[in-house]
Parts: C-alpha cells; structure tokens; sequence
C-alpha cells in the first residue's frame, strides 16, 4: 500500500493527538506531536531564565541558545506511545504541565523558533508514512499532504478534556486556569503573524464535541481509505 502524509491541525486540547496517535499505530506509520517541539523549547526557555516578568521572551538569548537544544522523540516500550527527549532528558511529564502551557504560545510565535523546527518536521516527514499533528501542518509544513484534517471543539469542552486528564495524571489542574490558558493560546495561536492556526483550504473539518474517542478513530479511518491515492 503507497503511504501517504496525514496532517491534523486545529485548536488545543481537542483531541489530535489522540486520534493522530491511534491513526498512526493501526497504521504502522510513524506519529510526530509537533506541539511536544514547542513545548521542549518552551521548557527550555523556563529552565534558562528567558523569559521577562511581563511573560515576553529574551529573543536575543534564545536565538544564541537555539542550536544547544535537541529535541527527539523515543517510542516507550510499555505503551508504545512516543515519548519526547530534550537534551537526551526525557521531559514527557514537564512538557504538559500548566507552566509549559502558559509561556509555550508566545514561543511559538517566535519566526526563528518555526524556522528550526519547521525544518526538522518536514526532514522527519520526507519518507511520507507519518501522522503529524499541530497548528501548521497542512498550511506550512505539508502543504501537499494527501490528508488533512482540521479539528474543532468548544473551548468547554476543551478545557473539561484537558482538566479530566491532568487530574487523572496526578497533576495540579484548576478547570478555570485551564479555560483560559486554552482561549488565550487559541488567540495567539491564531493571531500570530507566521503561520497562524487556520484550516487549509483543502482540510476536512471535524468537531467532535459530541464523538466518543472510539467514533472519532472511526471517522478518521474512512477519511484515510478515501484519501489513498488511486
Ligand atoms: N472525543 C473525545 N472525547 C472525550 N475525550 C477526548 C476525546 N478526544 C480526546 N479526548 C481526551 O482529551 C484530552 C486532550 O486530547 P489530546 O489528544 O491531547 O488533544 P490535543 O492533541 O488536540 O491537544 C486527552 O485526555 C484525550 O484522552
Ligand atoms: N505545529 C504547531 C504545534 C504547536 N504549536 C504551539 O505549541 C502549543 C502547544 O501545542 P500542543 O499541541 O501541545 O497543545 P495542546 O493542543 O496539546 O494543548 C500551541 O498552543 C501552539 O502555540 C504551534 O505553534 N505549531
């Protein structure tokens, strides 16, 4: 069977990681959560002072730091699940905790931090076969990826997501914080001025505010067998 590249963007906390993961192992493809990159620098960043008081970053600093930061990703071998690598330190845990969340958009929208890691994406995408999930996948990264999906939810029912599972995880989680860290990153993700979150024109949209997980792996399947090249 040709592979193919198999693009899902759209807002936080929605579930593209989710259905991007389950895609990927049904499919024996290679699965890149290219929010994990930013979020690795993001601890980075936090780990190195530079960030100023009015949550600004020291551009300056972090372009000099940029090329002493690795980022990998490692499959767990009791999960099968891939787990993210920053400096040779695993930091799956540190990466989705709410500091990270709370400086991570304003990183992202830092044109030399989207030009490095832009840049490893497509590299560990070359050989096609892969599900990446993000904000720019199928708009920058893989604009001729063969399937692209944009993902939609309330941003309620984002925040109750993301809330169920940081308190499943044993992590502190207040539902309010949450919400707003959620609208807040969804503005400045979608305002910022290099490749901003926005459906390709090419996407097919999904909101899944009201599918269980195992209907939206569904959904997800048929749009990959209608998608195969002929
Ligand atoms: N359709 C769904 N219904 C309920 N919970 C879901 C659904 N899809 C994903 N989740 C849960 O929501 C949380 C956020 O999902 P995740 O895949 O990490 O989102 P994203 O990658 O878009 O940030 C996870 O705990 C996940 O298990
Ligand atoms: N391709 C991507 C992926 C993430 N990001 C940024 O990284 C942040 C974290 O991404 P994520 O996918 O881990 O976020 P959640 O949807 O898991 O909350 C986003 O809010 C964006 O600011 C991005 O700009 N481009």
């Amino acid at each position: 069977m040709k592979k193919i590249t198999i693009a899902i963007d759209g807002f936080s906390s929605c579930g593209k990681s989710t259905m991007a993961k389950a895609l990927a192992k049904k499919l024996g493809y290679v699965y890149i959560d290219t929010g994990a990159m930013y979020r690795a620098v993001t601890l980075f960043a936090l780990r190195h002072q530079l960030f100023n008081a009015d949550g600004t970053v020291k551009e300056k600093e972090l372009k000099t730091l940029m090329p002493d930061i690795h980022i990998r990703f490692q499959l767990d071998p009791s999960t099968g699940n891939p787990r993210t690598f920053l400096n040779g330190e695993c930091v799956e845990k540190e990466i989705r905790g709410m500091e990270v969340s709370q400086h991570v958009s304003p990183i992202a929208a830092i044109p030399f931090v989207r030009e490095a890691l832009v840049a490893q994406q497509q590299t560990m995408g070359k050989e096609k076969g892969i599900v990446m999930d993000g904000r720019d996948i199928g708009t920058t990264v893989f604009p001729d990826a063969e399937l692209k999906i944009f993902v939609t939810a309330s941003a309620q029912v984002r925040a109750q997501r993301r809330y169920d599972e940081l308190k499943a995880k044993g992590m502190p989680a207040d539902f309010d914080d949450i919400l707003k860290n959620v609208q807040e990153r969804d503005y400045i993700d979608t305002h910022r001025e290099v490749s901003p979150l926005k459906k390709a024109d090419d996407a097919v949209e999904l909101d899944n505010s009201k599918l269980t997980i195992a209907e939206q792996d569904q959904w997800l399947y048929k749009q990959y067998l209608s998608h195969l090249p002929v």
